[in-house]
């Protein structure tokens, strides 16, 4: 292979730090529906990563195979390797098990368990390890301090979780994430039904956890993700169109399109 051709070939990456996740020629079918088109990628390791493009191009697909939460449904079909420390979570193989405690994912909308803010965090905890109650308590504080959620629900933590405002309910489905202790952290839009106040405190979240985890953030508020991320993907109708450091694709990107979506032109 010549230089140039090895330079086409290579995932796009501009990141220093090493792969954390290595995306290799993935494709990703709805009932036949071609949504994801040969995407390769390197995710950098404890940095903040941003997906953004217009509607439909395909970001919260390409999340939602972080975690092969797609595998539920019928007809759903992924192509390609997905590395995570060099295993391929796409092979039927990778336990899904062991995916779930090394990749925890958060929603657009904060979905809290009807049960107790304690419980809430407790609850995924159980199914994957047996903590004496002791221990089951510093696991439940330490992820709730993580979350920057502990000093506001330390004295209630009996009471419903349902009883939270939507910024809180947020962190508290953050909090349950982290309490797994997962290495990688997708958050999916997660500030979209949140006001400006709870969004910054999410966003502050974001960068300090991202010294412990793999943060893949897509978000829709391109501030959201030049104030928050270290690398930002553009997407455009199923295609990765570029990825690089998120200054500079704020302030210098390489394609066209990058530019025309960033600076408004269509989107
Ligand atoms: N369950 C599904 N069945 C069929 N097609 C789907 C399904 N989910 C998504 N799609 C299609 O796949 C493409 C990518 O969708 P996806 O939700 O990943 O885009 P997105 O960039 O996250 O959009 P948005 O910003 O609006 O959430 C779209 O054309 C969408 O219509």
């Amino acid at each position: 292979m010549n230089d140039l051709a090895a330079a086409t070939a290579a995932p796009m990456t501009g990141a220093a730090a090493p792969a954390k996740i290595k995306v290799r020629d993935v494709h990703f079918y709805y009932n036949g529906y071609h949504a994801l088109k040969g995407i390769n990628m390197d995710i950098p390791e404890k940095q903040v990563t941003a997906i953004i493009g217009p509607s439909g191009c395909g970001k919260s697909t390409l999340l939602r195979i972080f975690n092969r939460i797609y595998a539920i449904y019928p007809k759903l079909e992924a192509q390609g390797n997905i590395e995570l420390d060099g295993e391929n979570i796409l092979d039927p193989n990778y336990s899904m098990n062991r995916l779930r405690t090394k990749v925890g994912m958060v929603f657009q909308k904060p979905v809290p368990f009807p049960m107790t803010i304690f419980e809430n965090v407790a609850y995924g905890i159980r199914h994957h390890e047996k903590l004496s109650r002791a221990d089951m308590e510093i696991r439940v504080e330490q992820a709730l301090r993580s979350a920057a959620l502990w000093d506001e629900v330390k004295d209630k933590l009996k009471q419903s979780a349902l009883g939270l405002s939507g910024g809180q309910q947020q962190r508290l489905c953050i909090a349950r994430g982290i309490a797994l202790r997962p290495e990688v952290l997708l958050l999916d839009e997660p500030t979209s039904a949140l006001d400006p106040i709870a969004t910054g405190r999410i966003e502050q979240l974001v960068e300090e956890l991202k010294h412990e985890y793999t943060i893949v953030i897509v978000t829709h508020n391109m501030q959201q993700a030049a104030r928050c991320s270290d690398r930002t993907a553009f997407m455009y109708l199923g295609e990765l169109i570029e990825f690089d450091n998120t200054e500079k694709i704020f302030t210098k990107p390489g394609k066209k399109q990058t530019e025309d979506y960033i600076t408004g032109r269509f989107g």
